[in-house]
């Protein structure tokens, strides 16, 4: 059947959709089409804004929305050091894009969900649009939503979308709500990519192998065999988050990614705040994320800028958060203490900075031995960009055929496990 798969990762750049063709097992897996959506300056600063003033009121959405106008602007002040007029009229310009007005009626969280779900309606249509197909042909679509923040050990796990509206704009079924049930049995309600990087390993007889997807946060997949029990999956460390965090600060929010590692390819690391990092930088539920076995899973706002970066040039802060991020990735595989994968994929869109990739392969071919292989998801004919909204269509199948999607290995749910809420499509 055909399901398309929609994810709006951490960093919060955009959209992707993808359509693929499946049963939802390795033996029928085929990825047809991609459409990303990049979002406007202006919502992509909206929902940072909506990521800090969740975060602020500790994940308690009512309270959130309470203060959501405050929080907008403590965000803009805070985070990106706009004062004085240049803040009024950035607030302005932020009630404008979403058609609100801004001296009568302030703004609510459920203004941002409403824009969020109805930019997902248009990146299927765009997708429809480019592969020719109508709605009626699409049997299911798995729409992960907006992840605001993630505290499993408190069962918080906030993602915004609205399921049966975008069930209605769209006349097709919409499942989301994936990471509910697995956190409710005891699990981190993340990463769900393991059991997709998986079917792909089988299809294309690749195993055994590390994927490790790059975004906002980076997540590994060691795959030793073709049994759920075969799998190993966390969240290594940041991906892209803490780069993109220091370029926007340091930018004013004009510029949001170390584009092209422009900055970084004209900084060198430097190894005391490297150790900082790796001491200060990351910490769940009081505990030094590093120093705790997987599974183990990370929210966004768990990413945390010290101040020995801060008191680096842009370019000497840019390249050491980007040697972070691929030494992280390795480090945390070799703290295993299992034998150490030979090939690797490479697929999110962190890998498209050449900076980190250069970080990566250097640092893993002086960890590892000279033999392992090493390419991006590209290069092995899966894709880097539309792996994981892929994901998404395919926990979606298995969803409707009551597969599960999570297991112990994975994020520590206590047996295997499905989840998913069905939104049937209403007038
Ligand atoms: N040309 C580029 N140069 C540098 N960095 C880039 C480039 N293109 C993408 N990126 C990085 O990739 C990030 C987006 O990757 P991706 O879309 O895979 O993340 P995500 O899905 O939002 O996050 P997550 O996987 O944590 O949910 C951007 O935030 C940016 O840091
Ligand atoms: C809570 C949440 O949305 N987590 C994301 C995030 O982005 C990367 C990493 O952290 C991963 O654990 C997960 O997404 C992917 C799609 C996953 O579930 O595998």
């Amino acid at each position: 059947m055909y399901s398309i798969g929609l994810m709006s990762g951490t960093s919060m750049d955009g959209i992707d959709a993808a359509l693929i063709e499946t049963d939802g097992t390795p033996m029928m897996l085929q990825s047809i089409a991609h459409f990303s959506l990049s979002y406007d300056a202006s919502f992509a600063l909206l929902l940072k804004a909506t990521e800090y003033a969740i975060k602020q009121a500790k994940g308690n959405l009512r309270n959130a929305n309470a203060s959501y106008h405050e929080s907008l602007s403590q965000y803009l002040q805070n985070t990106l050091c706009l004062t004085g007029t240049k803040l009024t009229q950035t607030i302005i310009q932020l009630y404008d894009y979403l058609k609100i007005a801004y001296k009568t009626t302030p703004i609510q969280i459920e203004d941002v969900v409403k824009h969020s779900t109805h930019q997902h309606a248009l990146a299927v249509n765009a997708l429809l649009e480019k592969t020719g197909l109508s709605a009626t042909q699409i049997r299911v679509i798995g729409y992960h939503g907006q992840a605001m923040f993630h505290q499993p050990h408190e069962k918080i796990s906030i993602i915004l979308g609205n399921g049966q509206s975008l069930a209605n704009q769209l006349t097709i079924p919409v499942i989301n709500d994936f990471r509910s049930q697995d956190i409710a049995t005891g699990g981190q309600g993340a990463p769900f990519a393991p059991i997709y990087h998986q079917a792909l390993a089988i299809r294309d007889k690749k195993i055994p192998l590390a994927v490790v997807n790059c975004g906002g946060i980076a997540n590994i997949t060691l795959i030793n065999g073709e049994q759920n029990s075969d799998l190993i999956g966390f969240d290594t460390g940041p991906g892209n988050g803490l780069v993109d965090s220091l370029i926007r600060q340091r930018t004013a929010g004009t510029a949001f990614m170390d584009k092209d590692g422009h900055y970084g390819k004209k900084g060198v690391v430097h190894p005391e705040v490297l150790q900082a990092l790796y001491a200060k930088s990351i910490f769940k539920n009081n505990q030094n994320y590093f120093s705790l076995p997987p599974p183990k899973s990370l929210d966004y706002g768990d990413l945390r800028l010290i101040p020995e970066v801060q008191a680096l040039s842009l370019e000497d802060a840019a390249r050491t958060l980007e040697a972070f991020t691929a030494d992280s990735i390795i480090k945390s595989v070799l703290a295993l203490n299992i034998p150490p994968p030979r090939h690797w994929v490479l697929a999110g869109g962190g890998w498209q900075n050449p900076v980190i990739l250069e970080e990566m392969t250097t640092r893993l071919k002086s960890y590892l031995d000279k033999k392992i292989t090493i390419n991006t998801a590209d290069e092995v004919g899966w894709s880097s960009t539309a792996m994981e909204a892929e994901l998404f269509a395919y926990l979606a199948v298995r969803s409707l055929h009551k597969l599960p999607i999570s297991f112990p290995n994975t994020t520590g749910v206590r047996a295997p496990s499905c989840g998913g809420t069905y939104f049937p499509p209403q007038q």
